[in-house]
């Protein structure tokens, strides 16, 4: 057989990575392929000097990779959504096969994309895209295949998990150690896209298509980042038997399909709470299967190159399988899937809470709180009632409620507020068993 001939577009953590990964390994890589795998082309606009590029033909424009008529896989590694979009949309009309990295291209483009592949019979591959080096994207849409996933939970941005372990360990200061995720390639090109949720949204909406068989449906998540995580709250989780975790959860209940990305309180004996650093994991619930976590590094050259090659390795391997007999984009044919899920608003979800605010140090605070809350039918499971701090009249007092559904949990926190004796905001921070 002739060899599979791969074309590289973007040297930079993840391009790098994967150059060297391929061409250090390429005898194995081959050998489980069952054909020769060279890289025949690099689009860069300069070097990388972790690479050795001596052997390999170079071009300073891209799209001559997707134009070469010698190329069999295009490998697309320079993120973002607009040149790439052109790009990976080029590569397949002109029949190559796609590999890239880029959650914010598949969740935002991928239903036109996956369409527009399937026309021309190639395919698309993704496996980097969500939580790096692991291979939850085949866990999901192949070795899960016999089971209804009820949900999902996963610490799925790299970034947001390191800033949130050096935090909470070394008492770090935020904006430090987002710089530090940074020179070490974990972050995204706006880390903003880390901080505030936004990369976990993407890489959950993936999760939840593969998950539920459903199209791509970006603009229904409920987003929210871990920029404002205070560090008396990581204190009082863990004095809760808590910790708190970024986690990004889909799940699929009678009233219809959660998804959302937000701090999340989590029993400290769970494994998923004691994920760390810029480590990744993913928990997911099956009906046949029940609970099963997958972990690994999230982000990073190689750890993320691994994931690609194994995508170009599965494209290798089925270049002679017609296109309708290979494993679908998203796990389900696209006349399978649920074209009109109900995904439910963040204010019909519901949850326990978290809540910690700042009372006045009276008898009768407590009843007044206790019924607003039971009038909202929401009880109160677990009480920190804290010293008054020197010179302040007030205390602060934590409070862990029964499950509720979010709109009811607002109304009694803007009651809560609106009492004299209760100074400044209620925060609250969302908390789930995983169970
Ligand atoms: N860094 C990680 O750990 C990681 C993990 C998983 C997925 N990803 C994804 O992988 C992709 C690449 O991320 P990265 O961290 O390697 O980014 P990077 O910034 O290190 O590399 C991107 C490279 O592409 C080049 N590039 C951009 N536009 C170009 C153009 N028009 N022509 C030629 N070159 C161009 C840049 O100069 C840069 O060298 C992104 O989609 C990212 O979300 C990254
Ligand atoms: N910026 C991402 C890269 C991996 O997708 C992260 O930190 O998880
Ligand atoms: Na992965």
């Amino acid at each position: 057989m002739k060899p599979v001939k791969v074309g590289i577009c973007g040297l930079g953590t993840v391009g790098g990575g994967t150059f060297n990964v391929l061409t250090r390994n390429k005898r194995d890589i081959s050998a489980r392929a069952g054909v020769e795998i060279d890289i025949i082309q690099v689009g860069t606009r300069r070097g990388n000097s972790a690479c050795d590029l001596a052997q390999t033909a170079v071009a300073t424009d891209i799209f001559e990779v997707v134009r070469n008529p010698e190329v069999d896989i295009v490998v697309e590694l320079i993120g973002g959504t607009t040149v790439a979009k052109e790009l990976v949309l080029e590569a397949i009309a002109n029949g190559k096969q796609v590999v890239t990295a880029n959650k914010a291209l598949i969740a935002e483009h991928g239903n036109e994309i996956f369409a527009r592949a399937a026309e021309q019979g190639v395919s698309v591959a993704f496996e980097a895209a969500v939580a790096g080096g692991i291979p939850i994207i085949k866990a999901l849409r192949e070795g899960l295949a016999g089971n209804r996933i009820e949900w999902l939970a996963g610490i799925i941005n790299g970034t947001g998990n390191f800033i949130l372990t050096e935090m909470r360990d070394k008492g770090r200061a935020f904006d430090d150690v987002l710089q530090e995720a940074q020179e070490l390639g974990y972050a995204e090109a706006d880390p903003t896209f880390d901080v505030e949720g936004i990369d976990a949204a993407h890489k959950l909406v993936i999760l939840a298509s593969l998950a539920f068989g459903m199209p791509l449906q970006f603009d229904k998540v409920f987003t929210e980042g871990i920029s404002k995580i205070a560090p008396e709250d990581v204190a009082y989780a863990q004095e809760l038997g808590y910790r708190i975790k970024h986690l990004g959860i889909a799940k699929q209940t009678a009233a219809g399909i959660e998804l959302r990305v937000h701090p999340t309180m989590i029993p400290e004996k769970r494994l998923i709470a004691n994920v760390d650093g810029v480590m990744n994991a993913v928990l997911v619930k099956g009906d046949a299967v029940g609970s099963t976590l997958y972990y690994g590094a999230g982000a990073g050259a190689e750890p993320t190159a691994s994931a690609v090659v194994a995508d170009i390795v599965d494209l290798a391997r089925s270049l002679t399988v017609a296109f309708e007999h290979r494993v679908p984009a998203l796990g389900f044919h696209p006349q399978g899937q649920n074209k009109s899920p109900n995904i439910l608003p963040q204010s019909d979800v519901e949850t326990a809470y978290y809540l910690r605010l700042l009372a006045e140090d009276r008898p009768g605070v407590l009843a007044q709180i206790s019924t607003i809350l039971a009038d909202a039918n929401i009880s109160v499971e677990a009480l920190i009632q804290k010293e008054p701090q020197q010179d302040a009249p007030q205390v602060p007092l934590i409070l862990l409620t029964s499950r509720a559904i979010e709109r009811q949990l607002m109304n009694a926190i803007e009651k809560i507020e609106a009492l004299s004796v209760i100074h400044g905001e209620v925060t609250h921070i969302r908390v789930e068993s995983l169970g």
